[in-house]
Formats: structure tokens, sequence, C-alpha cells
């Protein structure tokens, strides 16, 4: 650290962290090693490597010196020991569960996830042998209920997409290693990133991250990664991305992440800050039935927010008074605000997570997860607060 104090801030940590190597050309950025395959100076070497007898790489779907640097970055990031980065989030979280579930071990989820890691349990793991139970995760009684002996993961995102829930991340990491310490608790942090959140400090074991979202931050990549101990991160790169999914991260994507990391902090903040503003806007609107931001005084979560979030974040949920039609007719009519799914970019974007996102979902399972068949869900972006609110706003008065 500069003074010899405590480690130094998040921000410097996210320009500096980690050790790149010495470029022989004192190049400022990380070089981007676009190599399939590392050559030995021995086959001696080449087989200590392969048996993990010697530092050094030898093959790009295991390990590459651009992806290695992220890695390094992002376990300083969200204080691990370990990270490793993945082609998306979908193959962070695929690469995470096959690598720590066998058949007749139990996973439980919360009831509200993004469709896809939904699917993924609903109908992937289940498909070989991993119970999987769905258990509202704010409920502690129904959340302690539900563990069992064979429970390995407890699994959830907070704030949830697209509803907003927040979850008490120290209250369950205890609960469930009180229960039994060997479960993993594994947090999903894509909507808050580091910058806001930290799981590993709250008791979780392992964060799981879409970096195609705020991390990157430009809506120019997808990638994923997990972090946690080093050894669990080892076994998810030897295991679940090695064999199980190959969800390689490509050098070229791994730089785009680090470049996207060096403004993380800048960027939050402002995506916040813009965030709260229209949400207190949008909440005094005439068409406007509910609207979901922790940063709301009124909202459930408000203390939680505070209690273990930086900022309430960047993303809004809300519902119009007129249900469905009349949320299909406010996106329709919006100029600059982008309809596209995907969040965290320097874009506004909005979506219909009922149609588009959580398609996955039956209609009954969304109603009984809890996600509107009218909710949209706006992901508030970089550019000027009131050119984002003259959008909304002549939206909603049609
Ligand atoms: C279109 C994608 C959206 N989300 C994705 C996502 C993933 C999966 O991340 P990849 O898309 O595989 O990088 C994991 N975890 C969370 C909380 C997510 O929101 C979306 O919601 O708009």
């Amino acid at each position: 650290a500069p003074n010899g104090s405590a480690a130094p801030n998040f921000a410097t940590r996210a320009i500096h962290a980690g050790d790149a190597g010495q470029d022989p050309h004192g190049a400022l950025t990380a070089p981007v090693y676009m190599t399939s395959t590392f050559g030995f100076d021995s086959v001696e070497q080449g087989a200590a490597r392969f048996a993990g007898e010697q530092q050094g790489h030898f093959y790009t779907r295991i390990s590459n010196p651009t992806q290695d640097l992220l890695e390094q970055r992002l376990a300083s990031l969200e204080q691990g020991e370990a990270g490793l980065a993945t082609a998306s989030g979908m193959g962070a979280i695929s690469a995470t569960l096959w690598s720590l579930l066998e058949p007749g071990d139990r996973v439980i989820a919360d009831i509200t996830l993004y469709g896809c890691t939904f699917a993924y349990l609903d109908h992937g793991l289940r498909k070989f042998g991993i119970e999987v139970e769905f258990v509202d995760c704010t409920d502690l009684d129904a959340l302690k209920a539900a563990l069992s002996d064979n429970t390995r993961v407890v699994y959830f995102e907070t704030p949830v997409n697209p509803t907003m829930r927040l979850m008490d991340i120290a209250a369950i990491s205890d609960l469930v290693h009180d229960c039994d310490p060997s479960i993993k608790v594994v947090v999903d942090n894509t909507y808050c990133t580091p910058a806001l959140q930290r799981p590993l400090t709250l008791g979780a074991d392992l964060v799981v991250h879409s970096a195609t979202k705020y991390l990157g931050g430009h809506g120019d990549l997808v990638a994923g990664a997990v972090v946690g101990d080093a050894a669990t991160i080892e076994q998810i790169r030897l295991v679940g991305l090695k064999d199980m999914t190959g969800a390689v991260i490509a050098p070229l994507t791994a730089f785009l992440v680090l470049r996207g990391l060096k403004t993380l902090q800048l960027r939050m903040e402002r995506h916040s800050r813009s965030a709260q503003a229209l949400a207190e806007q949008l909440s005094m609107q005439p068409q406007i039935k509910a609207v979901h931001y922790p940063g709301l005084s009124d909202n459930p979560y408000f203390g939680l927010c505070w209690k273990q979030m930086e900022q309430p974040g960047g993303m809004i949920a809300f519902e119009l008074k007129g249900g469905l039609e009349a949320g299909m007719a406010f996106m329709n009519r919006l100029k600059m605000i982008k309809r596209a799914v995907s969040l965290g970019d320097a874009e506004t974007l909005c979506q219909h997570p009922a149609s588009m996102t959580h398609s996955t979902y039956t209609p009954e399972q969304r109603a009984e997860h809890g996600i509107a068949e009218g909710l949209i869900r706006l992901s508030v972006g970089l550019e000027g607060v009131e050119d984002i609110w003259s959008d909304l706003l002549q939206a909603l008065e049609g």
C-alpha cells in the first residue's frame, strides 16, 4: 500500500492490483496473448506444468497471461483468494455448480433468478439427478427449514434480477454455515459489482458475475467470473471450466474487461446517482403503479440496502397502472433509450422481463416467483440524467 497502511482503496486496486509480469517493452497496458498454446523448454517442463508441479501456462483453455491478470484483479476487488474468468456469466455459474455438485446433492436457490440461471437449475441440473429447491431466501425460517443433510449449495442474487428484492448476505451465510460449514453460499454479484458490495467479506463462499454487464461496462463483450478461495477456484478451473463446460474467456475479452474495471467505481457512482433521481421522479408520476428501487426510503429493503451496499445501484424495476398493455406501449414510445436486454451498459436499456429475460419461467412460475407480467426493467446508463428523464416522461405521457 502507498503509505504502508491498509490495502489501497478500491479505485486504486481496480487500476493497479495484480502482477502483469515484466513486459520487455514496458508496455503500460496488459499485452493480449492471442495464443492457443505455450511452448516448453523441455518435455520435463511440459510434464511438470500439466501435473501442476510447476507454475506456467500450457494451453489457453486452462489459463492465459491476459486472463490471469484479470483474475488477480477481480480477486483483489472482491477480496477473495483467487478468481477465474469465463466466456459468459452462464459459463461462470455452470462451471461452478458442475464442479461443486454430484447426483443426489441438493441446491437451494432463491425463488427469483436471472431467467437462464433459473433454467439451468430447473431443467439442467435436475436432469443429472441433482435436487433443486427454490426458496424465498428473504425468509430465513423457510431457508433453515429447507436445509438438509445433502444440501451442498445455497445460491442467490442480490439485488435480484428483475424484481429488486435484496437478500441479507451475512444473515444467510451465518445461518447456512451454522448448520453446515461445508455448504457453499454462492452469491451472484452482477447487479452490484464489488464497487457496491463484497459478499465474500459478509460470509459468502463464492461470488459469480456476468462480466458482460457493469464489469465490462460498455456493452461490447460477453464474459463471466467466479471468485473465492484458491482451492475451490482451482477445482472450478480444472473441472467445471476445463472439462465440463469449456467456457473459456478470449484473451481480447479479458483485456476489455480489464479496461472496464479501471472506471468501475466512477461508473457505479454515476449509475447509482442517476437511478436514485429517476426512481424518485418515477414514483411521483400518475401513470406509475409501483417502483422497486432499494434507495427509495419506503422500499422494504431500504435498511438492508444501506447495511450491505455502498450505493443502491443502477437498476430500477417498475410497473404501470395499465399493466402489461400500458407497459408495452410505454416501451414502444421510447426514443433515446434502447429496447434491449442486458444491463450495466453506458447506454440506458429498457426491457420486459416476462416476454424476454424471464420468459424461461412459465406464466404460473412467474406469478409464483413474484415477476409481474407488466414489470419493466430499466438499466440506467451514463447519459445526462435529464435526457434519460425526458425520454421516460414523454413515453409515460404518451
Ligand atoms: C441478457 C442477459 C441478462 N443477464 C444475464 C445474467 C447472467 C448471465 O450472464 P451472461 O449473459 O451469460 O454473461 C448471470 N447473472 C445475472 C444476474 C444476469 O443478469 C439480462 O438480465 O439482461
